[in-house]
């Protein structure tokens, strides 16, 4: 479903990535682990069209990626939530579902000012969608809190939510539990677990908690100074010694967890 051949990605002399090549099957839970620094987010921001790489090519279901922008790569149905939760704060939680439409409905400022039908029926669609995502990430009680009143696990579903606005057929985690306590983790844990089984998303995930990247993913790949080292199902990956190697001065027990 996605698929990245030999990209490279360089900051002033940086090499962020180097001739990375992997492929997304789709419906899969696929994971990017490494260090810091290793080139994780770097690969979203391709991804997102933020970054351009200087060599190498990425397909998405038949699109060059390269070759779109952000908004489009939007919708050709990748969604992204962000590390650091950004939502509209002072918005409810409804409203800032809605927002994630925004990239995919067209608009039409004279119609929407005459209060067209269509615009009416998109309108009610879009709430339609609001309530049905809320429904399923157990969160409809809190359709009209303000976004700032609830607590970050809350936060991070919403984030989560606004990207599941347009249907996407991909959805980028970037750390999706940091900052998380045991039982928003386990919460979201089961969430990524339900967008794969019951909504057939295809899900990359950035994530430093080993437990939860090991019980969940269907394949990895370990990145460590933008290079990838190994590549494979958790079982294999848990007990590579390169991947070991390159945890050493990080947390080596998390690797086996
Ligand atoms: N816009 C940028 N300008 C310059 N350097 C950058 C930029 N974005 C990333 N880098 C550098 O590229 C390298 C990879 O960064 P990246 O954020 O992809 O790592 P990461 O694996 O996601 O790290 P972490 O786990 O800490 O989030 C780092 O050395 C980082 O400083």
């Amino acid at each position: 479903m996605l698929s990245f051949k030999n990209v490279t990605v360089q900051f002033a002399g940086l090499v962020a990535i180097n001739n990375l090549s992997f492929e997304v099957p789709q419906g899969s839970i696929y994971s990017i682990i490494g260090p810091n620094g290793a080139g994780k987010t770097t690969i979203f921001n391709c991804i997102s069209r933020f970054y351009t790489p200087i060599s190498g090519s990425i397909f998405f279901n038949g699109y060059n990626l390269l070759k779109l922008k952000p908004h489009q790569v939007i919708q050709a149905g990748i969604a992204r939530s962000f590390q650091n939760v950004e939502l509209f704060s002072k918005m409810t939680v409804l409203e800032n579902l809605l927002t994630g439409l925004h990239p995919v409905v067209k608009k039409n400022l004279f119609s929407a000012a005459l209060n067209l039908p269509s615009v009416r029926r998109i309108e009610k669609e879009s709430w339609q969608k609001a309530f049905e995502v809320m429904e399923l990430l157990g969160i409809s009680h809190l359709s009209n809190e303000i976004v700032s009143d609830l607590s970050f696990g809350y936060q991070k579903m919403v984030d989560i939510g606004r990207a599941m606005m347009p249907n996407p057929k991909l959805i980028l985690l970037d750390e999706p539990v940091a900052g998380m306590n045991p039982t928003e983790t386990e919460r979201l844990s089961k969430l990524i677990v339900r967008l794969k089984e019951e909504l057939g998303y295809t899900v990359l995930l950035i994530e430093h908690d080993m437990s939860l990247v090991m019980k969940i993913s269907d394949f990895i790949t370990v990145l460590n100074f933008g290079e990838k080292i190994a590549e494979g199902i958790p079982s294999e990956i848990q007990k590579n010694p390169a991947v070991i190697e390159a945890y050493l001065g990080e947390e080596v027990e998390d690797v086996k967890a």
